[in-house]
């Protein structure tokens, strides 16, 4: 099989295992609309490709999916570079994210942490900060989960070892997500 072939299918395989999450997707969606319905807000955080990530799902819900519907509170706490570097440059870089979890989480909020190993030191340093403040944590996770997938109150766990592979099945379940929020935005009428 040449390189394309073999991705493709790797591909593949891996999307078809997520059948065996689809329960975990529908309760993870469902946790976001009713924060969305209520007021609060979804924060997400993850390092690389899944900071990409983290950006691309705020994207979409403070601007739009598909559906026209008002603009929806989510941070990706990965595009201040302002933020970024005095945080990591005064307190380090695991606390990159757990810092700005604090100053603007509150309970009743949402953090997405997003980790292909769920072994990324400022993610789980994050995930304990929002924690604290009574936030709910889903993981976006990948391999056997890692350290995150005991800690999170939601875990996702594409079942793959290729960083890849687990990336790409990420943001199906983002956009998977924004789905539901489309749909319960329009239906419900939400007006903010
Ligand atoms: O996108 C890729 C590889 O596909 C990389 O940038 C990758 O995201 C980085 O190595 C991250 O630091 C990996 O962190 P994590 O997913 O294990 O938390
Ligand atoms: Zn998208």
């Amino acid at each position: 099989m040449n390189a394309i072939d073999a991705q493709i299918a790797s591909h593949e395989a891996t999307v078809h295992a997520l059948k065996g999450l689809i329960p975990t997707i529908a309760a993870t969606g469902s946790a976001l609309v009713a924060t969305l319905r209520q007021g609060g807000k979804v924060l997400l955080c993850g390092n690389g490709g899944s900071a990409a990530d983290a950006q691309h799902i705020a994207a979409e819900l403070v601007g739009r999916f598909v559906r026209a519907r008002p603009g929806l509170a989510a941070i990706a706490l990965t595009t201040d570079t302002s933020a970024l570097t005095a945080i990591a440059n005064d307190f380090g870089y695991e606390q990159v994210f757990a810092r700005q979890v604090q100053a603007l989480g509150r309970s009743g909020d949402v953090l997405v942490a997003i980790s292909t190993s769920g072994n990324s030191a400022n993610v789980i340093a994050a995930v304990t900060q929002a924690q604290t403040l009574g936030m709910k944590v889903v993981g976006l996770l990948g391999g056997d989960g890692g350290a995150l997938a005991a800690r999170v109150d939601q875990a996702l766990i594409v079942p793959s070892r290729e960083t890849a592979r687990v990336q790409e099945c990420h943001i199906l379940i983002g956009h998977i997500w924004c789905q539901m929020v489309d749909e319960a935005a329009v239906s419900e009428g939400w007006t903010s």
